[in-house]
């Protein structure tokens, strides 16, 4: 039998291996072609990161990286979470479990450290992580919208236009008022300068044959968009791509969606929300706007107490979780959750019996209130013991509004 460890390291990475970890993140993901841009990218999202790397023979094979960042969880309180990313494989080295090991030991060391009690990352590819205890926690709605579909009558734009900056301009201008709508949102990460430098960076190779971004400005919100061009036999039929549409006031919202819908020579809008977004409410037409639930962020509750303590709570609650964790066994057994009206928690291990049962996984996915404990019930993963217990639990659970995540790392 292949002895898959020998030879093998697993460590954090210096200055010394930034080039190798650049080859192999190019490599893994089929994107050899675009080194400088990526290798911007890279320096500015782990400019403060944890490399962590997995070598065999002295040769980099793997890597997950994380951040620590404020994420706003239920009812909008910020706490810090580990923002994992730029997990990579060398292909000539998958399925011998070096993601395992790499997921395994950033997890401990988490642990270990006593730092944030989560940690969240997008998901490549929907099947992998589950696997490691990270559950879907926040869906976004990919709408895909007909160009020029009115808005009911009665929806009021209010008297503000909105005008478009340049680049070098917007930051400033986004800056504050995405700070003012990620401070009652939950889902949302607060943004440093070094976030808002990522938000910015715009090298040609990494646009997919769409134009440069573009930002349109009002009072109370902003978007940052991009075109794709095409051509038809019946003329131009643009799409509008746009990155993203924050507004902190419903006519801002309506404003700045009528603005890019209205964009001469475009046949289409993308446009992303959260599963609670107005778009089909907007609409005179709902139709002319279909919209694709995605996976959005995911999230790992690492210190199962830490991370259940330091959220709001929808209604108040008493139950006991008997938690199976294989990969972080110290969350495993039976724990009370007990909130109160004001939405407090305490978390404490008991050996009352439980009244329902359920994994990690399972815990991280509905820890944003974004996923419903009663669906994943629905599902068979988690089991009832007394009567009630899920639905009283997962009510508890819920946040006010849907989480909505934008930066994508
Ligand atoms: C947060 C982020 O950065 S997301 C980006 C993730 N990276 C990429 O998508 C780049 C391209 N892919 C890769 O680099 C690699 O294939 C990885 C990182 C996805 C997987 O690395 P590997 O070392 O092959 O994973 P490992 O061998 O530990 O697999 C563990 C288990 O997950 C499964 N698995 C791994 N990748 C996948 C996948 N893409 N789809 C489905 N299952 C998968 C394996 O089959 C294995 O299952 P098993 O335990 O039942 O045998």
């Amino acid at each position: 039998m292949t002895d898959y460890t020998a030879g093998r390291e697993t460590r954090v990475m210096t200055e010394d291996d930034h080039a190798a970890h650049l080859d192999l993140v190019l490599t893994a993901f089929l994107s050899t072609d675009h080194g400088e841009e990526l290798r911007g990218s890279m320096d500015i999202q782990l400019a403060d990161g944890r490399r962590l790397g997995e070598f065999i023979d002295g040769r980099l094979v793997g890597s997950a990286c994380a951040t620590v960042r404020e994420l706003t969880v239920p009812d909008a309180v910020g706490v810090q979470a580990l923002a994992v990313s730029w997990v990579a494989v060398a292909p000539d080295q998958r399925r011998r479990g070096v993601l395992s090991g790499l997921m395994r030991r950033q997890l401990n060391d988490a642990h270990e450290d006593g730092g944030p009690a989560i940690a969240a990352l997008w998901a490549s590819e929907a099947a992998i992580y589950q696997r490691f205890g990270y559950g879907c926690a926040t869906t976004k709605v990919d709408y895909r919208v007909s160009a020029k579909a009115a808005f009911r009558p009665e929806i009021d734009l209010g008297d503000d236009r909105v005008r478009e900056v340049a680049p070098e301009e917007a930051v400033a201008i986004a800056r504050p008022l995405y700070d003012a709508y990620a401070a009652q949102r939950t889902g949302c990460w607060r943004r440093t300068d070094r976030d808002w430098r990522y938000r910015a960076y715009d090298p040609a190779g990494l646009r997919a044959g769409r134009t440069a971004q573009r930002w349109a400005v009002h009072p109370d919100g902003f978007a940052s968009f991009r075109a794709k061009h095409n051509w038809t036999e019946r003329g131009p039929d643009y799409t509008i791509s746009v990155n993203e549409l924050i507004a902190t006031t419903p006519a801002a919202h309506a404003a700045l969606l009528r603005y890019l819908l209205d964009m001469d020579l475009s046949g289409w809008l993308t446009v992303s929300g959260a599963t609670d977004d107005p778009m089909p409410v907007l609409l005179h037409n709902s139709r002319a706007a279909i919209g694709t639930p995605t996976d959005a962020l995911y999230i790992r509750v690492i210190d199962l107490d830490r991370a259940l303590a330091q959220r709001r709570y929808h209604a108040p609650v008493d139950v006991v979780i008997e938690v199976a964790d294989a990969l972080c066994p110290w969350n495993e057994g039976r724990w009370r959750l007990s909130a109160d009206e004001k939405g407090g928690a305490v978390v404490s291990r008991t050996n009352d019996p439980a009244d329902l049962a359920t994994r990690g996984t399972e815990l991280g996915a509905a820890y944003l209130g974004g996923t419903r404990l009663t669906t994943l019930a629905d599902a068979g993963l988690v089991t009832e013991h007394t009567p009630g217990a899920v639905a009283a639990l997962s009510a508890a659970l819920l946040s006010q509004r849907a989480p909505r995540t934008l930066d994508v790392f």
